[in-house]
């Protein structure tokens, strides 16, 4: 750590959070923010004093770090000017009783704004001598939808214009960069001139900039605006106050405030690391794969299961030494049967029925990433082992599944010879599978944010780019986290899904299994073709694909009659990226589902393809939706 690091308060809007004023501050305190700024709309429906709202805050050990908005004050033509005025000293008052000594003046909208910078200056001067007689200070931040001042450098130079020690400036993360103004100058400001800094972030839309802000910001690391550039400049000011979240944002209005609360400490823990500050953060895993997965099951589902396991050609692999708990192999793929009671993988059945219960994801030092986790306030889980078995970390993702860390750094033995009693290994011949490419999770609606700030934070997973696919029955959202050192057979890959309709696959996967959770798994092979070929006859369900989707694949692609024949007879989809000898393929087929929860894929990667067959989705869906349905198109043909 460098001896110049620094420890900033860290405060969040009311606003960003949902609930009543008491329970937002109940929730900001519970979670361990410093701070928060009261949003006004939230004081005007509580039910209380200002002085009830000092008393909750401080009982909770919250700082009330500022007031805001006061809004179109300042360049109004007389008599407006005057009122405006008497309207701040009323506010002052209401500061005075919430205990705080800031309010955060944010630009004029109003089309009777003046456009007169010196007009301006000379208002928020008189505000600031007034506020200064109580002990109080003014902010003004620049609103990017301002009728006259709109960015960080117009407002910077009212305020130095004003020349009043109680009159400072306010920078916004989302004003600057939503209009896509550059924020490096702001290190060059005198720090102290700087009261407050407020930092969000914001997928890129193409939307006015006021419905953007008021619905769609979300927390450094969630959206794709560089907030982290941001906030370096500000700090290289030499700014000291707090660092503040303020969202607006419909999601966040609905979901549970702590669980809000805590993605954003996360993120501001996460920004104030990436700047060179706070306590550190040790760095990220490297991930090279995924060790295991393991399926929560009861006898039956055990016994169904692993015979869809045989028919894809896994084999029972080993037993472990102490608990009810199976191993099925192929190549690089290990697959845990999980129907050990009193464990973490029989409360996840009780709540979920059969499903993947845990990810073992392979890291270069586990301990340095369960110290990152730690630091980033996840939830750490310690299983209970026999004796002379080994103890693997783990940690809770959003949903409660257990992602476990597995590093063979230290031990003379993988974990599957310390924990198990393994039967003969079989020739590698029979076994095509290279490894596990992605497993890819359906989100209930809202929580995607969440799950992209966890695996971008704690794992250092870069997100791509969203999809929108078409199920027969709505649309779902789709975005892939991919670890930075991903190559085909190697990194971690986990496609998530959204979608608002219940009657999606990812819709019913999430009210079938009351949550979050794996949805599909995809092997990788270096031949799907001779593979799935095999698993036909060996009876796996592979889904049987319309001739109607060959056709339109023979005129979108280049592809030869044998070619094209030989993906028709083996129910394999078939995509392309990229151009001519840059361009990557893809040969997938997708297995039915199981219980109607999870189903499996093969895929082969050729040539650096990098995607997941995304446009073949829509076909998968339609084609398990017509075997759940029992779909018969005879019935409508005469
Ligand atoms: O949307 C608004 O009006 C609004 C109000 C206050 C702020 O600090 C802000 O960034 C936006
Ligand atoms: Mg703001």
């Amino acid at each position: 750590m460098p001896s110049s690091a620094l420890t900033f308060k860290k405060s969040i809007a009311t606003v960003s959070l949902s609930g009543t004023l008491p329970e937002k501050l109940e929730a900001a305190a519970a979670i361990g923010f410093d701070g928060v700024e009261i949003f006004e709309n939230d004081l005007l429906t509580f039910d209380g004093s200002p002085a009830d709202v000092r008393r909750i805050a401080s009982g909770l050990g919250l700082e009330i770090a500022i007031f805001q908005p006061f809004r179109d004050f300042e360049a109004m033509p007389d008599p407006i000017r005057v009122r405006n005025l008497d309207r701040a000293e009323r506010k002052f008052d209401v500061m005075q009783e919430l205990g705080t000594d800031l309010v955060l003046v944010c630009s004029n909208v109003q089309p009777a704004a003046i456009d007169d910078p010196a007009r301006a200056a000379a208002d928020l001067a008189e505000m600031a001598e007034r506020a200064h007689r109580r002990g109080l200070r003014v902010g003004y931040e620049a609103l990017a939808w301002g009728r006259h001042v709109n960015r960080w450098r117009q407002a910077w130079d009212i305020v130095r214009q004003a020349d009043h020690p109680a009159l400072g400036l306010i920078v916004d993360s989302f004003h600057t960069l939503a209009l896509d103004d550059d924020p490096s100058g702001i290190a060059e400001l005198p720090g102290d001139r700087i009261f407050f800094v407020q930092l969000a972030d914001a997928p890129k839309l193409s939307m006015d900039v006021l419905s953007w802000s008021r619905h769609f910001r979300n927390f450094p690391g969630q959206g794709a605006l560089p907030v982290q550039g941001f906030l370096d400049a500000v700090l290289r000011s030499g700014y000291r106050g707090p660092l503040s979240l303020e969202v607006f944002n419909d999601e966040f209005r609905a979901a549970p405030a702590r669980l809000t609360a805590l993605d954003g400490l996360r993120s501001l823990i996460h920004a104030e690391a990436e700047a060179g500050h706070g306590s550190g953060l040790p760095a990220p895993p490297v991930c090279s794969g995924i060790e295991f997965l393991e399926f929560a099951v009861d006898a039956p589902a055990r016994e169904r299961l692993s015979g869809l396991l045989s028919s894809l050609g896994f084999h029972h692999a080993g037993r472990h030494r102490s608990k009810d708990v199976d191993l099925y192999r192929q190549g690089g793929v290990n697959l845990v049967l999980n129907s050990e009671e009193d464990s973490a993988a029989s409360e996840h059945f009780q709540m979920h029925g059969p499903s993947v219960c845990a990810m073992a994801f392979k890291v270069d030092d586990a301990a340095r990433a369960i110290a990152r986790a730690e630091a980033l306030r996840c939830v750490l889980w310690r299983e209970r082992v026999g004796d002379g078995e080994r103890r693997i970390p783990a940690l809770r993702a959003p949903d409660g599944t257990l992602i476990y860390l597995v590093d063979d750094k230290e031990a003379r033995r993988s974990i599957w010879e310390d924990d198990f009693h393994l039967f003969a290994e079989l020739p590698s011949a029979t076994q095509p599978l290279l490894g596990i490419d992605h497993v890819a999770q359906a989100l209930p609606f809202g929580r995607m944010d969440s799950f992209v700030l966890f695996y971008r934070t704690v794992f250092g997973f870069v997100p791509e780019s969203l999809w929108e696919l078409p199920d027969p029955y709505g649309l779902i959202r789709s975005r892939a986290l991919v670890s930075p050192e991903a190559e085909p057979g190697h990194g971690v890959r986990l496609p998530l899904n959204i979608s608002e309709s219940r009657r999606t696959a990812t819709g019913r996967f999430v009210s079938a299994t009351s949550g979050a959770g794996v949805h599909h798994v995809a092997f990788a092979t270096a031949d799907a073709a001779t593979l799935v070929e095999d698993r036909l006859a060996a009876g796996a369900p592979f889904l049987p694909i319309p001739a109607n989707y060959y056709d339109d694949l023979a005129v979108k692609h280049p592809l030869d009659d044998k070619a094209l024949d030989g993906l028709k007879q083996r129910e394999l989809l078939y995509d392309r990226d990229g151009q001519g000898e840059a361009g990557g393929e893809f040969l997938h087929a997708y297995t039915d589902s199981f219980d109607d929860r999870f189903f499996f894929e093969v895929v082969e990667r050729r040539g650096g393809y990098r995607q997941f067959g995304a446009v073949n989705a829509a076909i998968r869906m339609a084609v398990q939706a017509q075997l759940r349905e029992g779909a018969r198109p005879e019935l409508y043909l005469d």
